[in-house]
């Protein structure tokens, strides 16, 4: 058979050629694209992650694992020099709105210091495609719902902010050195892979919907409701849950974006339909058959009352669709992982 040249980076790349990091590939979003790719075929992979809140199980057998840290810069020439990557998938950052209120400067040097760390190397490996993970967190007390992707940034915690600085910056490195990217902010990812042996476990958990499954999986009395005072119709939070295996392929697509475009982009990912707390809640209760217990206690730091998703520029730019449309249909597939790992992973 004959076998096709590589191209060089001058042109864009056919997709099926890609080398592909996946930083932050051991964590809950991460594992899930790993799954979605390597399932598509065609590329070769490799995770890289210091496995600081993820987990090696969740890394499919047979795809590289390079364990160290995105703020290492030695680590990182020694992975790019071995794998030559094409894109990197970055995923590697710390999440928690209330946690980065509490700690913001561990917040920047995670998720500030240590993308620049990244983007340095792979400006000096002339990797030419990047897709970030960005956050709902960037639109803080948002003026419209729902949100659309040029909508104006205006954080409201440490968190969203480190999240809105890399954007910043990844428009100055494609003016700058010509990278290519795209941003996906995701709103509040949730659910599990269909077959049930991946999902969400963070030790401690600090999101809602597997917080509230401990209660029927026997692991917590009660879940407790931040804040009931919100302009919000029943007092508690909104929030748009998207289901995880929808937006691995929003990854999919943005890759395959860049591949074709060779443009940068930006894109809100989420359902587009709001839920409360109090909804989450309830739609737990109608999943597992169990009441739920929950209790009401202060607002939580950093959280904005209400947070729903356009995602029109993704559907009509990527051509995203999603599989997942009810929250109960969300919530069991989340319930199924739980049920078939009590344990976590
Ligand atoms: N979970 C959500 O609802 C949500 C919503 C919007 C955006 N995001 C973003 O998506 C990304 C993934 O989130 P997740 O929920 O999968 O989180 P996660 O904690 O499960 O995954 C993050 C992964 O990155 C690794 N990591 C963290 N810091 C690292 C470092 N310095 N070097 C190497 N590896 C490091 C962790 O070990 C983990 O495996 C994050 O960037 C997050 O900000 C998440
Ligand atoms: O025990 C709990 C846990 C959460 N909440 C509330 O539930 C809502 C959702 O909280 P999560 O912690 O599940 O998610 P966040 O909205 O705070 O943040 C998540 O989604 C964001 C995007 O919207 C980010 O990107 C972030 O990384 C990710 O953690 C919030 O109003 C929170 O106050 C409770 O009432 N009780």
């Amino acid at each position: 058979m004959r076998r096709v040249a590589r191209p060089s980076f001058a042109n864009h790349l056919p997709v099926a050629y890609l080398q592909i990091i996946v930083a932050g590939g051991a964590g809950y979003i991460g594992s899930h694209l790993v799954r979605e790719l390597t399932k598509a075929g065609g590329h070769e992979l490799v995770v890289l992650d210091n496995l600081s809140t993820g987990h090696t199980a969740a890394i499919p057998r047979g795809v590289a694992f390079e364990q160290g840290d995105i703020r290492d810069a030695a680590f990182l020439e020694k992975v790019f020099t071995k794998h030559k990557p094409d894109a990197v998938f970055h995923f590697s950052a710390s999440i928690e709105v209330a946690a980065s209120c509490a700690d913001p400067l561990a917040y920047y040097e995670n998720n500030v210091c240590g993308t620049v760390t990244l983007l340095q190397t792979m400006q000096k490996h002339k990797t030419k495609y990047f897709i970030f993970s960005s956050t709902a967190a960037l639109f803080g007390m948002a003026e419209r719902m729902p949100i659309e992707a040029e909508d104006r940034t205006n954080p409201i915690n440490p968190y969203g902010e480190t999240k809105l600085v890399i954007e910043k910056l990844l428009h100055w490195c494609d003016q700058a050195y010509g990278l290519k990217y795209v941003c996906l902010r995701y709103f509040n990812a949730c659910g599990a892979d269909a077959a049930g042996d991946i999902g969400e476990d963070h030790t401690p958990e600090s999101h809602l919907i597997p917080l509230v499954l401990q209660v029927p999986a026997g692991k917590r009395e009660k879940v407790f409701v931040f804040g009931e005072d919100y302009e919000t119709e029943d007092g508690s939070c909104v929030r748009d849950y998207v289901h995880v295996t929808d937006l691995s392929a929003a990854h999919v697509k943005a890759l395959d974006y860049l591949a074709k475009n060779n443009t940068s982009n930006r894109f809100n990912l989420g359902s587009g339909k709001g839920y409360s707390v109090k909804e989450i809640i309830e739609s737990a209760r109608r999943v597992t058959g169990h009441p739920i217990p929950a209790e009401i206690k202060p607002r939580r730091a950093g959280d904005p009352a209400k947070l729903i998703a356009s995602s029109e520029k993704a559907e009509k730019i990527l051509g995203w669709t999603r599989q997942y449309e009810t929250i109960d249909s969300i919530v069991a597939t989340a319930w199924n992982f739980h049920q078939r790992n009590p344990k976590g992973f």
